[in-house]
């Protein structure tokens, strides 16, 4: 595509050069520039990417996209006001609009969008649709699997996923949104279909600052959810809120989009009743304005009713039939990482589970306390570089609902992780009985599994689908169920 052309929808902008280039792939990593590229400067919370134009333009980029004209530049230069602003229609304007040509399904909340991403996937491909996935374990195009840095990619990348979706047939893109994405304009330029909002507990105080600036940046994906009604019900654009969560009405207030509720507690259009949690699996049933329906899933705790609330819905809407939902949900044997058993001929029960954040590590807990017969153990620890308001709770949460807390670390990142351990020592000063502090975690998971006796639980509770831990700024192989099985075994 020529510069000129792609550069047309930005109205206020300086061109400084010819913009009559060809640009054959656009990007904002300085390190991922070929011959041909438009390289695109952002400022970021670490370095500036104007610092990397001139290394950009020495590996072949064709043009750049910059804040302030560099001198002496070889390369045409496009000057705009804001340059992540612009990389979100320039990727668009590039890849064609692709998420028009699909059903974009964005899922938001604190907790359980992989989960329900996953749900929603089973729910349609069973129902013969052409599905890919973007989200925190990873990307799939049909059954190509794509390794993601993180849970919603930049915009550029993120648009050329989509073009790749719509190359490949992508009827539904299933995507997780962060409220991280929705700040920063990592989602614009996404046409939405159906936008689905989990639930809002504490997480990310260190970027958002608030609760409320939190909220409000979930709340741009039902701002942005389309202002037009369409004939037939399957075109129109639809909210998907749990009426048990108050932020719902937040994010009812910012759409114009109609509106379709899940719950459990509150009055819902798709309620779940007679919920009943077992260590096996929990069954419910569906009372709904599409009708009634039964469930019986192999996935536990009443947060995954939530979970299977919000992707039935999804599946009701475009007109998936219950008894097709019913099967579907009921044959997935569990997620990646969530609540998922490690069995190495042991006698007592070992779950991994992805609980980084206050609220899913009580939901989890509590799961385990609606089942556990004999002593809970959770081995937890908090992310470096990460909210550290968070740190003090987790730990609380633990002890209060284990009968032993092994205060540990997630992933240090760049901090000490003796520090983060304090920061969780704090929260419970007053129960000096009920943890240990075992820095190390895989000395911190082989003390769990040494103390735990027939019958026992043990949580081991932050990572679960990772299987590396980030100590400084490089990534070592760790996979909890891994260690977790060969202390079980005895294996060194
Ligand atoms: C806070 C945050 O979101 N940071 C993201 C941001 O990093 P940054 O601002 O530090 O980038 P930077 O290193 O300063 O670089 C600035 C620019 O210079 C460019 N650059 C940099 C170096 C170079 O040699 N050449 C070059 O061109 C970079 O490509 C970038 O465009 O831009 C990077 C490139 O897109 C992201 O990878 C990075 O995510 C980091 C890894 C991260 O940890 N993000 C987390 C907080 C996050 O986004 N999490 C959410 C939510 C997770 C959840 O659901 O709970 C997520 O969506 O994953
Ligand atoms: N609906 C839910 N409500 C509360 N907690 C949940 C819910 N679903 C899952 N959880 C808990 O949260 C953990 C993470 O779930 P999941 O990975 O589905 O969430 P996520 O929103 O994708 O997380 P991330 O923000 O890291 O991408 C699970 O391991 C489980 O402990
Ligand atoms: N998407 C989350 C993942 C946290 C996972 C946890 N293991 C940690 O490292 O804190 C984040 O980036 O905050
Ligand atoms: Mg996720």
């Amino acid at each position: 595509m020529r510069l000129s052309e792609l550069t047309a929808p930005i109205l206020i902008k300086t061109v400084i050069g010819s913009d009559d280039v060809e640009i054959t792939n656009i990007t904002a990593d300085s390190r991922r520039v070929q011959p041909g590229s438009l390289f695109i400067a952002l400022r970021g919370y670490t370095v500036d990417g104007h610092d990397f134009v001139q290394g950009a333009v020495q590996a072949g980029a064709a043009a750049v996209v910059v804040e302030q004209a560099i001198e002496g530049l070889s390369a045409p230069q496009v000057v705009v006001r804001d340059t992540r602003a612009a990389t979100a229609v320039l990727a668009s304007v590039f890849y064609r609009h692709p998420s028009q040509a699909m059903k974009v399904i964005g899922i938001t909340g604190t907790n359980g969008k992989t989960t329900t991403t996953f749900l929603i996937d089973r729910i349609l491909s069973d129902a013969g649709k052409q599905t890919g996935v973007i989200g925190t374990i990873m990307a799939k195009i049909g059954t190509e699997e794509i390794p993601m840095e993180n849970t919603t990619p930049d915009v550029a990348d993120l648009q050329e996923l989509f073009h790749r979706m719509r190359e490949a047939g992508t009827e539904y893109g299933i995507t997780e949104v962060s409220s991280h994405a929705l700040d920063l304009k990592r989602a614009a330029g996404t046409d939405y279909h159906l936008a689905i909002f989990t639930n809002l507990t504490q997480d990310h105080l260190d970027f958002h600052g608030s609760m409320e600036a939190y909220r409000n940046a979930k709340a741009k994906l039902f701002a942005r959810l389309g202002n037009t009604y369409q004939d037939g019900v399957h075109n129109n654009k639809v909210a998907i809120l749990n009426a048990d969560d108050a932020a719902s009405e937040h994010f009812r207030d910012a759409t114009t989009a109609q509106v379709i509720t899940y719950g459990i507690d509150a009055e819902a259009d798709v309620r779940a009743v007679d919920v009943q949690v077992e260590a096996s699996g929990v069954s419910f049933k569906v009372e709904s304005v599409y009708g009634q329906e039964s469930f019986a899933l192999q996935l536990t705790g009443k947060f995954n009713v939530y979970n299977a609330l919000a992707a039935m819905t999804a599946g009701l809407v475009e007109g998936i039939p219950f008894s097709s939902i019913k099967k579907s949900l009921e044959s997935i044997p569990g997620v990646n990482g969530r609540f998922e058993t490690v069995q190495a001929g042991q006698d007592f029960t070992v779950i991994v589970d992805y609980s980084h954040t206050p609220d899913s590590l009580e939901n989890v807990m509590k799961t385990v306390r609606e089942f556990a017969k004999n002593k809970v153990y959770c081995v937890v620890g908090c992310g470096g570089d990460r909210d550290r308001t968070k740190r003090p709770l987790m730990a609380r949460i633990a002890v209060e609902y284990a009968d032993l807390a092994i205060l540990t670390s997630d992933n240090p990142r760049t901090e000490d992780p003796e520090q983060i351990v304090d920061d969780m020592e704090a929260g419970v000063q007053d129960a000096k009985d009920r943890y240990v502090r075992i820095t190390d975690r895989r000395e911190a998971i082989r003390y769990a599994v040494a103390k735990a006796e027939a019958g026992d639980v043990i949580m081991i509770a932050g990572k679960g689908h990772e299987t590396y831990q980030i100590i400084g700024k490089t990534k070592h192989h760790f996979d909890d169920r891994e260690v977790a099985a060969q202390a079980i075994r005895g294996e060194a």
